[in-house]
Order: structure tokens, then sequence, then C-alpha cells
């Protein structure tokens, strides 16, 4: 499972949190404008926008979980499993492999507007890209630094899906629509204390503080994730500085953080949060937390050539770094 969210204060910051129980040896990587994008039916990018992400790179190509480009325009694959429905080749649109979508758009658009102009001709083709990397099953969040607008985009048994998502935030299934109805369940959450709607002939005592909060979704699946992670979101302070602003996002993602032994999978193994990430769409700045290192680690992308033709990429600093003071 998966979480994404944007966020703006001042600046517009989007991430995700990774949560799996195994690595795909994933790095922030940064793709330069002249690195040449190959995809299997449509022609190579020679030029594009530069973009920086986390990325398996398998046979110098990089596979994008998240991206954002210099333009600002972001995008996160999550898993969608039993209705992620990929479709065979179709003449007359853009045949893009669910693996190469991330590329496809972030190369080429700055904006949601543009996006939504690739996204009517769009055909996401099912092409493995390879047998050891068989197509995922996935869902996306789009985002971009002209508004605080984005988008979600989900390819179901019945066609291609734009969502327009009022609350910018993503986790797995089920379809978008009924996790967005599904806030309906949870009109009666508040930051404040409540008020007695009980009953009137009734004395109740706020006992504790934080009682607005009680029945907020706890749970690591994905209907829970989505509320706990909306509420904190659309409750989160704005902050003056990056730092501050760098750090009320981690604490949005780091709320649906999944911790390990909770989440059982297969083979006796469990699903933990692998990574967390923080974009600072504007400036092009990849933050990152692990498992293991709660220190926020940087990647600017514009420190490096973008004029570039070669990949860049950086391994995951893992080791937790304690700031001893005596
Ligand atoms: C698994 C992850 C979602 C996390 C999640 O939700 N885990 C729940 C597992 S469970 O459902 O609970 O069991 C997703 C998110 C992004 C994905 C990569 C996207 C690029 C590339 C696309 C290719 O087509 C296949 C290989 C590829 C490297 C993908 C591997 C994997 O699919 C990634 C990491």
């Amino acid at each position: 499972m998966c979480t994404a969210a944007t966020y703006t204060a001042g600046d517009h910051y989007f991430g995700r949190n990774l949560d799996l129980e195994l690595s795909y040896g994933e790095k922030v990587t940064i793709t330069p404008r002249n690195f040449p994008l190959t995809f299997r039916k449509m022609p190579t990018l020679e030029h594009h926008y530069a973009l920086i992400g986390m990325a398996t790179t398998v046979d110098n190509y990089p596979l994008y979980f998240d991206a954002t480009n210099e333009k600002g325009l972001s995008m996160a694959g999550l898993n969608y499993p039993g209705n992620a429905d990929y479709k065979p080749y179709a003449e007359g649109k853009d045949n893009v492999s669910p693996f190469e979508f991330v590329s496809w758009i972030l190369g080429q658009c700055a904006t949601l507007a543009e996006a939504k102009v690739l996204l009517d001709k769009i055909n996401l083709v099912k092409i493995d890209f390879s047998e050891q990397l068989p197509l995922s099953p996935l869902h996306w969040l789009m985002a971009e630094t002209a508004s605080e607008k984005t988008l979600t985009i989900e390819c179901d048994r019945d066609g291609l899906h734009v969502y327009d998502n009022p609350v910018g935030v993503l986790t797995n299934n089920p379809q978008f629509d009924k996790q967005l109805f599904n806030l309906n369940n949870y009109q009666f959450l508040s930051p404040q204390q409540p008020e007695n709607k009980f009953s009137q002939d009734l004395e109740l005592d706020n006992y504790s503080r934080g009682l607005g909060t009680r029945g907020l979704p706890g749970g690591m699946d994905s209907m829970s994730r989505f509320v706990k992670v909306a509420f904190t979101k659309l409750n989160a302070p704005k902050g003056e500085t990056e730092n501050e602003n760098v750090g009320n996002f981690f604490h949005i993602l780091h709320s649906v953080e999944q911790q390990k032994n909770l989440d059982g999978v297969e083979n006796n193994q469990f699903e933990f949060t692998i990574y967390s990430s923080c974009v600072n769409a504007d400036r092009g700045i990849y933050y990152y937390t692990t498992y293991d290192n709660n220190q926020i680690n940087a990647v600017d992308m514009h420190k490096v050539d973008l004029d570039g033709r070669e990949l860049i990429d950086y391994d995951l600093v893992n080791e937790q770094n304690i700031n001893w003071q005596n």
C-alpha cells in the first residue's frame, strides 16, 4: 500500500510513502533534458523537461515511482490491484505503457491543462517492461504548481478515468470516487473539542483533549489511510520557512506511516514504509526519509547540469544518523 499527498504553503509540495515488503533498488534519479526517453510505441523524446524522482533504473531506463519535472508538474504511481486494467494496442491513440507513463507526461507537460490534452489521446497499453518486470497495477496522483488542483488517473475495465481530486491525497483501493464518497462518513471529525449533541438530557464531559478526533481511522488499510491523511493534510498548519514546511509535509505523510510487523502479506513478510518523499515542486528539491533513517535528506535538481545526456542517481542514505549532544 502507499499514500501520496500534496500540500501548499507558499510553495507547492508533493510526495508519497512507498509501502512494500521489498526494495527495487530505487534511487533518487535525475533525468536531464537531453537524455533520450524512449517508448515502445511512441517516438523518442530526444529533448524534454528534466525530471527528478525516485526510480529503479534497468538497462539505463528510469522506471519512476514518483517524479516532478522542472516546471513543477508531479506524478506518483500507487498500487491499485484488481482494478487497474491496461488495454490492447489501439490504432490512432498514443499507446503508452504504464511504466512509461510518468516520463511521457512529465517530459512534455508543464501544467494539468497540458497533461489533460495528452490524457485525451492516451491508451495505457499492456506492454511489460520485461519478463522479469511485468506491469504492476497502478493508479496515479498528478499535481501542478500553477494551482492547488490535483488529478487522479485510473484505468479500469470500463476505460480511463481522470478525476478532479479536491483533497489532494491518494492511497490504494477501492476506486477514487468511492474513497471520496467515504469522507461523507467522517464529517463528525474535528480538530476542536466536541459539543454534546448526543442528548440534552445528559451531561457529558470532555474528559480528554483530542475528543474531536475520536473515530479517526488508524488502520493500515487504504480506506483508513485515505481518511487519516486527508484529515491531517486539510488541517495542517502552513509555515513561514522551507524547513518548517518540509517538516509539516513529513508530519502529514508520517501520520500514515506503516510500522514494521503490522501489515502482514504473503510468506510471513510485512509491508512497511520504505521511504517517504517530499518534493518542493517550485524549486526542484527532492527530500526523503527512509524507514531506517529519520533524518531528512535532499537532492536539488538545479545543482546538476540539466542539459546533460546521462542519468544521474543518488543512493538512498539508509543509516540512522543520531545527533549526539554530549
Ligand atoms: C509496489 C509499489 C506500490 C507500493 C504498494 O502499493 N505496495 C503494495 C503491495 S500490495 O498490493 O499490498 O501487495 C509500486 C509503485 C511504483 C511501482 C513501480 C513503477 C515503475 C515500474 C513499472 C513497471 O511496470 C513495473 C516495475 C516498476 C519498477 C514498478 C514496481 C512497483 O509496482 C512500484 C514500486
